[in-house]
């Protein structure tokens, strides 16, 4: 290792959200990297940045609109060099990262399942008609639709412990979050059943945490190798080209999965309309290194087989 190494006097910029979740990965980063380079954790200073998807919690993300509600502050941070890497939900980041800036950095991945949360009901079959369930989030909604169209839903903003309030409130009777975020906040007591993924296809990337950086940035690209999970790196690789080619926003409920059996990449996507009235998926294996083009294919698959009109509830 050639490269110059942070030091207290010289600390390497963490830039992240400040909910509680966004700290814990920040956290988690910090000690991979202090324990790969056997560096103090004061080698390292955690910027906290408001974005504004974080300034804005009384409406629905999708009237606020655009890409990157959560990354934007957070990139023109780094690329004024106020930070050195950010840390990322990797379900949240755009296809597409701004010029200047690479992610290519991925921690090991969490649980990609779903958790169905609720202090009285023990899964989705045990709900009367008509009960509340509290979610923000498209895919979700309309995977619920699919199952359960006697169900209603309720908009669900804020941070998990947000919205775990809101169900002690009886706002809702139960409300979905993913398993990753509980175990990364150690949330051991939250009542929750892990949902299998073919039951409920998870959003693309997760449980994955990525890590940004400058494409100039030769010291900490170096420095990211060292903690990169390479095996985690393919099955984003695939989920991101798969949404990439769907051209996926927040307005498009897409779920997408990759996951890896020996040499053998196994993906399965699936695009519902937002009310849950269809559902079209679809499953292909590849050679690992295959997984990129696996994800185009089958996007494309997918495309022809929705046809006019079924992507026409999408704005923009
Ligand atoms: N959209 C918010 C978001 N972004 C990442 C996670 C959870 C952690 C992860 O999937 O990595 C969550 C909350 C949730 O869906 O419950």
């Amino acid at each position: 290792m050639t490269v110059n190494l942070p030091t207290p006097a010289q600390p390497l910029m963490i830039g992240t959200r400040g909910s509680p979740l966004a700290l814990a990965q920040a956290h988690e980063t910090r000690e991979r990297l202090a324990h790969a380079f056997d560096l103090p954790f004061e080698a390292f200073t955690i910027v906290v940045i408001k974005t504004t998807g974080d300034k804005i919690i009384d409406r629905p993300l999708k009237e606020i609109g655009g890409k990157g509600l959560f990354t934007r502050e957070i990139e023109a941070d780094m690329l004024a060099s106020k930070i050195d890497i950010a840390v990322h939900s990797m379900k949240d980041m755009p296809t597409l990262q701004p010029e200047g800036l690479v992610l290519d950095c991925y921690l090991p991945r969490e649980d990609v399942r779903d958790a169905f949360i609720s202090p009285t009901a023990s899964g989705l079959d045990d709900l009367a008609e008509g009960t509340r369930i509290g979610t923000s989030s498209l895919r979700r909604r309309a995977q619920l639709m699919v199952k359960r169209p006697d169900l209603e839903v309720v908009e669900f903003r804020g941070n998990l412990q947000t919205r775990l309030m809101k169900l002690d409130q009886g706002v809702a009777a139960a409300t979905f979050l993913a398993m990753a975020g509980l175990n990364r906040l150690g949330m051991d007591e939250v009542p929750k059943t892990a949902i299998e993924t073919d039951v409920m296809l998870p959003a693309v990337a997760q449980g994955a945490i990525g890590i940004e950086r400058r494409v100039d940035d030769t010291r900490v690209a170096e420095m990211l190798e060292a903690i990169h999970d390479t095996p985690t790196g393919q099955r984003l690789a695939a989920e991101r080209s798969f949404l990439l080619t769907l051209d996926g926003s927040c307005e498009t409920p897409i779920a997408g999965l990759a996951e890896l059996d020996g040499g053998t990449l196994n993906l399965r996507g699936e695009v519902l309309r937002p009310d849950g009235s269809e559902a079209i998926d679809d499953a292909m294996s590849c050679p690992i290194e295959d997984g990129p083009e696996a994800g185009r294919v089958m996007a494309q698959k997918l495309l022809a087989q929705a046809g006019e009109g079924f992507f026409d509830w999408r704005q923009g």
